[in-house]
């Protein structure tokens, strides 16, 4: 059953279709893994980056803003004047821990023309004390490296810069400008550094003006970052930003939450869940359109096939040959080549069977009826009565009248022979050139013998002329009858030897007679029969 089914145009449709089906959705994860979730993992990567970027000008833009505001003082010729030693009330004037407070200046500091520190104003990170001084001793103190850096900055450049610098608690923005007039004219007399610090405070004013949250980190040089990390539904990208300290880094880095990501790739997945589904579906539709437009109809015909080749004659074709379809010409072109077939079969067991020239059955088919008749006669005890019939002297007759005449001589006979043996239901073949046979079942000795004259008288009534014959000027037969009860055993060469030896008689009495077996004297017992089995 299972070789039978592997074998089938169905299974082959299936194995064909889930290969389709198998590869399609092969073709579909590998299109996710490698295509869809890159694209969109890239995509993410690059939104990231656009915003840190964002985060990153807005810091310039601060350092920038800066640096505009210590130009401004620098270039104004108040503070020209104050580095001079003109302007006494310069810092009375324009210094106050409030301005400080309310500019986020942590530190602003003037530099002579030699670098060295005049005048110095800020705000302690610590305690938020504003203390005035021209140096970094005591209060002051805390100063010392904002200083110490703006110095060495004044060393490689004469020129306003902006650069970053790492705190202790916290990084600072650091803008240096030469102090000149206002209107720009006359020799730098002077430097101005304002420090800016770049804490949780000044952070909480970028995440305003940017909408993103920022994280500002001091790292050593030697720690590198990874540009985008991934934790669970959040991303962060940060970048390094170098300090005028070269062994250490900022790191300034946002993060976004990955949502947008994520419902992306439920989508994807969703949509693909019902790809596949789809898929599958419109397989088992096409596997079942297949079913019914082709496998069923070929299964019909191959069943058609079977039944035909088996003469069974319960097949049923009607449905497959009123198809307009390839398979209905099939069946029809099948069925006519069937019946043509058929009756080809017919023609040949009627040939095989009948002899040619009377249309009589022949030796063949009486044989095998006296074999059945006989195990019939013994299962049922009946009574089984044979006759041999002979033309007397036909040779005369061929020789007299020609072969031509003799022929349709034995077509006549035998058309009245088989007349009397359809009257009375019983078997009459040609067994012999001019001998016939006829088999009588369920027929006693005695009736035989009145079906033998019968058969006699109705030749004798054809009056066919036979001028050669010595026994009468018409033709005429010897008929000789022989039973089952006759025989000593049931054989059909046996039974048919008693009709032979009848007709021995009957021929060596005269011919044109009717004679009944009687059992041979001990001369006559050489007779034979030569009725084949
Ligand atoms: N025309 C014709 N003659 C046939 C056919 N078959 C056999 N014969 C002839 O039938 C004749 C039979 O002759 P025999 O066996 O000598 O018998 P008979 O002449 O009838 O003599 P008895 O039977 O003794 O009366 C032969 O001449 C055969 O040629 C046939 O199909 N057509």
């Amino acid at each position: 059953m299972l070789r039978h089914f592997s074998r089938s145009l169905r299974f082959q449709f299936l194995i064909a279709l889930s290969g389709v089906l198998l590869l399609a959705l092969c073709s579909l994860g590998a299109m996710s893994k490698w295509i869809i979730f890159p694209a969109l993992h890239k995509e993410e990567r690059g939104i990231i980056s656009q915003e840190l970027k964002r985060v990153e000008r807005s810091l310039a833009l601060a350092q920038q803003e800066l640096l505009a505001q210590a130009r401004d003082w620098a270039n104004w010729d108040d503070t020209y004047e104050f580095v001079q030693g003109n302007y006494s009330r310069y810092r009375e004037v324009n210094f106050s821990p409030e301005m400080m407070q309310e500019m986020r200046y942590q530190l602003i500091a003037f530099f002579d023309a030699s670098g060295d520190i005049y005048f110095l104003s800020g705000l302690a990170p610590d305690t938020g004390e504003y203390t005035t001084c021209t140096r970094t001793l005591g209060n002051c103190a805390w100063m010392s490296p904002y200083i110490d850096s703006i110095q060495l900055s004044l060393e490689d450049s004469s020129d306003q810069q902006r650069y970053l610098f790492p705190g202790a608690s916290s990084p600072a923005m650091v803008a240096v400008t030469p102090i000149v007039r206002t209107d720009g004219s006359g020799p730098s007399v002077g430097w101005l550094a304002k420090v800016r610090l770049m804490n949780e405070e000044w952070i909480a004013q970028m995440e305003a003006v940017t909408g993103l949250p920022i994280t500002i980190e001091q790292l050593p040089s030697s720690q590198i970052e990874p540009m985008t990390t991934i934790e669970g539904d959040t991303i962060y990208a940060q970048h390094l930003l170098p300090t005028n300290v070269p062994a250490i880094n900022i790191s300034i880095g946002t993060q976004l939450n990955r949502t947008h990501y994520l419902a992306s790739l439920d989508t994807i997945r969703y949509v693909l869940i019902w790809t596949a589904c789809l898929m599958l579906f419109v397989i088992g539709f096409v596997l079942w359109l297949m079913e019914r437009i082709i496998l069923r109809p070929l299964k019909a015909l191959s069943v058609f096939a079977r039944q035909a080749s088996g003469e069974d004659t319960r097949l049923d074709s009607a449905l497959l040959c009123q198809r307009s379809d390839e398979i209905g010409i099939l069946a029809r072109s099948f069925e006519q080549q069937l019946t043509r077939q058929r009756e080809l079969n017919a023609e040949l067991l009627n040939l095989s069977t009948h002899d040619a020239l009377t249309g009589l059955p022949n030796r063949r088919l009486f044989d095998q009826e006296l074999q059945a008749a006989i195990h019939e006669t013994e299962a049922r005890s009946q009574p089984l009565a044979v006759m041999m019939l002979d033309i007397d002297h036909f040779k005369l007759f061929n020789d007299h009248y020609g072969h031509q005449k003799g022929d349709e001589c034995l077509q006549q006979v035998a058309l009245a022979l088989q007349n009397v043996a359809a009257s009375h239901n019983f078997l009459i073949a040609r067994t012999g050139g001019e001998e016939f046979s006829a088999l009588l079942p369920n027929i006693s000795a005695n009736t035989a013998k009145q079906i033998g004259y019968q058969l006699h008288r109705t030749v004798d009534q054809l009056k066919l002329p036979h001028k050669a014959s010595p026994v009468a000027p018409h033709v005429t037969i010897s008929v000789g009858i022989g039973s089952l009860d006759d025989s000593s055993d049931i054989s059909p060469t046996a039974l048919m030897s008693t009709a032979d030896q009848a007709l021995y008689r009957a021929k060596a009495a005269g011919r044109h007679q009717v004679m009944v077996f009687t059992p041979p004297t001990s001369s006559a017992s050489a007779y034979t029969h030569d009725t084949p089995l």
